[in-house]
């Protein structure tokens, strides 16, 4: 298995088009919080295809709907109104059970604060998700997670736990969790927000020799504007509305 990390040096310095079929459509998609006191329009009639291969980063002041964006595309939250495509077919149209399957499998996600367990070691996170997956015994869990730690360039701590990593390798960690899963489309929000800016280039490093040697579809919501401007697209948001 390649390690990604240590391909840096020799990574091409710009980024192959995105030639591939539309695998997220978001259609007229409208979300909007009612609370009490409040209604908020947290997504106004969004339009956005994202096609198989792409990088794409959001951008945008805060509150303007960006981790509402990543929770509908993750189907981790429905729309109010409005149709989400996953390859091309409406996710409405999906059973749950079809639904479940897509959310395990398809997508992986990476959080700004990295979610990992603190009681359980460097590979037993990364192997975690892998016991929900229908059909993936333990030594298949275990060869992915070992593989996808080697991937992250995190195999000599394998036995460590996240109060012993760095910041950087938490989140690297949390990136192999993801790519155990082998999802063709990686969620990243804010993934570098907790990371000084050496540890943030690191990890946006990672990400883009992802996309750019397996083709992993991700979108990323940044709020910096330079690691932004290496990915394929920046797409900018405003008060629930694309104006960019
Ligand atoms: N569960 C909720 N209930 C009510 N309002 C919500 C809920 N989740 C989000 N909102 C509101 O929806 C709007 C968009 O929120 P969202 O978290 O998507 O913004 P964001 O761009 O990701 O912000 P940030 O950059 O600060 O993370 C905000 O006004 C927020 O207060």
């Amino acid at each position: 298995m390649e390690n990604l990390l240590a391909q840096t040096a020799s990574c091409p310095a710009t980024t192959p088009s995105a030639a591939g079929p539309p695998v997220i459509a978001l259609r007229d998609i409208e979300k909007v919080y009612q609370t009490k006191t409040i209604e908020t329009v947290a997504l106004n009639r969004v339009n956005l295809t994202i096609n198989k291969g792409e990088f794409v980063s959001i951008m945008g002041p805060s509150g303007c709907g960006k981790s509402t964006l990543l929770s509908i595309i993750g189907l981790l939250d429905e729309p109010t109104s409005g149709v989400l495509e996953l390859d091309g077919r409406a996710v409405q149209s999906y059973s749950d059970r079809e639904l479940a399957a897509l959310r395990n499998q398809k997508i992986g996600f990476v959080f700004q604060s990295y979610h990992l367990i603190n009681d359980l070691s460097v590979l037993d996170n990364v192997e975690l998700p892998l016991l929900y997956r229908p059909g993936v015994g333990g030594k298949e869990r275990r060869e992915r997670a070992y593989a996808a730690l080697d991937k992250v360039g995190l195999s000599p701590r394998t036995s460590h736990f996240p109060s012993q990593l760095s910041g950087g390798q938490r989140q690297r960690v949390a990136i192999a969790r993801a790519l155990a899963g082998r999802p063709e489309i990686i969620l990243a929000d804010e993934p570098t927000g907790n990371l000084d800016s050496v540890m943030g280039e690191e990890i946006l490093d990672l990400l883009l020799h992802l996309n750019r040697q397996e083709g992993t579809t991700i979108v990323m919501v940044t709020h910096d504007e330079q690691q932004a401007l290496k990915t394929q697209r920046l797409i900018r948001f405003f008060d629930g509305s694309q104006v960019s």
